[in-house]
């Protein structure tokens, strides 16, 4: 694309050279990825500052440099306000406004959004759409699955990707957008269709500055809404049940449904029966009542299904389909995942890595544990640290033996986490086990017949991040070996 005609989206930039002429390869944020012809994006980071690497990128052949000071480079330099805001104007006019030729949905809240996102991707297949989805463990088009680095990528990795499904004909994608996302604009000139909420609490202190503006920045999703190009109609999902539902609907200028257990709302689960194997609820809606049997288990499976539903149910898909497709699913990688290796006992890996999300989950085990309840837990480090002696709390309070351990460390000292999540105990046993295959070990040694295992924290991960160094870790595998070892 010629660079004059992708600067028409912006519209206020100073220029230190002319752009004529200038024909523009792709859109690039990392020096380290510069090919000829490329446009340069510089981003100030949190780590080191994109602005220190317009040389490298000059070098390798960019063709101009979009930057927020002018630069001392010999290639055209368009100098903005603020880079990555430019970012995603640019890659959206770059990749042609592939959300607008998409039906888009936007999952938002602390807990819940990859299942609420696999679920709605369950729906629509069921629906016989082509889909497309983004989320924390990958990224799908149809059925093809990519990496991700983040739960919601960078603007130009969106753009980019929207217009590959673009290419593969998809119909209908779901995402999940992170407070991270919201709050540095990766997803400005998203298209959204549906915005839904699932619930909010605490998580992510370390970013945002106290829960009012970790609550503001979701709510971004909701006031952003139809804030686009597409007219077609848009609708906010909001979980009536959530403490902060008012918020969430007072953001947006668009149609609403409620959907919840407890409180009148649009969108219902009644007749509710928790089982340990599986759930049954009466799905009332304003289009007609359906009676779902799902294998998922627990009160917050029945929030994600009602969530998927909602979205589906406003997105204009059958209620016969909806039943269908929640009948089916067999669940979320590393979401209440069962491991059955031969065992006696219950194992399960569960992504819980919140006071509220292992509150939920513990509380799910409890109501049908027939005998002892495991812990193992942990929390991640360069994270909000504020969560740490809330988890290990939850853990005391719920769990018969409880073996705090390591999550992600990263860059921290694993036994200062542990100190801090020690410090929300007063009085109650547990064990610590700094060694995250150690810990899970203990637990399946000390576990007995008709016991449950919970190992909580990573969920689907298959790393593990100590020191800064990554290596292979796979709560479900080690359990398994776990296991085999035992019997
Ligand atoms: C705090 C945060 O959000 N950081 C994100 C940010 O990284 P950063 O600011 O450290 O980037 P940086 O390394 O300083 O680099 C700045 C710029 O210089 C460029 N650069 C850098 C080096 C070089 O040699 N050349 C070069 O050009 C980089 O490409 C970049 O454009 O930009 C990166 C690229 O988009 C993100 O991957 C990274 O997410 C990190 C991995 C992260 O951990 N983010 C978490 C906090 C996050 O966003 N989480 C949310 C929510 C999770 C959930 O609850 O589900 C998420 O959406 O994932
Ligand atoms: N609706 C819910 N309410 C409370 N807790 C939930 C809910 N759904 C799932 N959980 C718990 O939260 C964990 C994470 O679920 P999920 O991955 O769907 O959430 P997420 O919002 O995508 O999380 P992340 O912010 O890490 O991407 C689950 O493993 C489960 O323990
Ligand atoms: N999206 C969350 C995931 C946390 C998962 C947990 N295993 C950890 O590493 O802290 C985060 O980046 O804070
Ligand atoms: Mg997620």
């Amino acid at each position: 694309m010629k660079l004059t005609t992708l600067m028409e989206t912006l519209h206020i930039y100073q220029l230190t050279n002319s752009m004529e002429d200038i024909t523009i390869n792709k859109l690039e944020m990392d020096s380290r990825n510069i090919e000829r012809g490329d446009l340069f994006i510089c981003i100030p980071g949190y780590t080191v500052d994109g602005h220190d690497f317009a040389h490298m990128a000059e070098e390798k052949g960019a063709a101009a440099i979009i930057a927020e000071r002018p630069l001392p480079v010999s290639i055209p330099v368009i100098v903005v306000n603020d880079s990555q805001r430019a970012m995603a104007k640019l890659a959206n006019h770059f990749y042609h406004y592939p959300t607008q030729h998409m039906h888009l949905v936007g999952v938002t809240g602390t807990n819940g959004k990859t299942t609420t996102s696999y679920l709605l991707e369950t729906i629509f297949q069921q629906d016989k759409k082509k889909t497309g989805l983004i989320g924390t463990i990958q990224m799908k088009i149809n059925n093809e699955a990519f990496e991700v680095n983040n739960t919601t990528p960078d603007s130009l990795f969106l753009q980019k990707h929207f217009a590959q499904m673009v290419d593969s004909q998809v119909e209908n994608a779901v995402m999940e957008v992170s407070s991270h996302a919201l709050d540095l604009g990766r997803v400005h000139g998203c298209d959204y269709d549906v915005a839904v909420f699932t619930n909010i609490s605490q998580d992510h202190l370390d970013f945002h500055k106290d829960m009012d503006d970790y609550v503001r920045a979701k709510s971004l999703l909701f006031s952003q809404l139809g804030n686009t190009y597409k007219q077609t109609p848009k609708y906010a999902v909001v979980n009536r049940d959530d403490a902060y539902y008012q918020t969430f609907i007072k953001s947006t200028a668009q149609e609403v449904i409620t959907y919840g257990i407890e409180h009148e709302c649009d969108i219902r689960a009644e007749q509710l029966q928790l089982g340990a194997k599986g759930t049954t609820f009466t799905l009332s809606t304003p289009v007609g009542s359906v009676e779902i049997n799902s294998p998922l288990i627990g009160k917050f499976s029945v929030y994600n299904i009602l969530a998927a539903a909602s979205a589906a149910i406003v997105s204009n898909v059958s209620l016969d389909t909806i039943k269908k497709a929640m009948e089916q699913t067999s669940g979320v990688s590393g979401r209440f995942e069962p491991v059955l290796a031969g065992q006696d006992f219950g194992v399960i890996v569960d992504y819980a890595h919140t006071p509220d999300s292992l509150e939920n989950v513990l509380q799910t085990i409890k109501q049908f544990a027939n005998n002892k309840i495991h812990v193992v837990v942990g929390c991640g480090g360069d994270r909000d640290t504020t969560k740490r002696p809330l988890m290990a709390k939850v853990a005391v309070q719920y769990a018969d033996n409880v073996i705090l351990t390591s999550d992600n460390p990263r860059s921290e000292d694993p036994v200062s986490i542990l100190q801090d999540m020690e410090a929300g105990i007063e009085g109650q046993a547990y064990q610590v086990v700094v060694n995250r295959r150690d810990a899970i070990e203990l637990a399946i040694t000390q576990a007995s017949e008709d016991d449950v295992v919970l190992i909580a924290g990573k969920g689907h991960e298959t790393y593990q991040e100590v020191h800064g160094e990554r290596s292979h870790f796979d709560d479900r595998e080690v359990a398994r070996e776990c296991i085999a070892s035992k019997m």
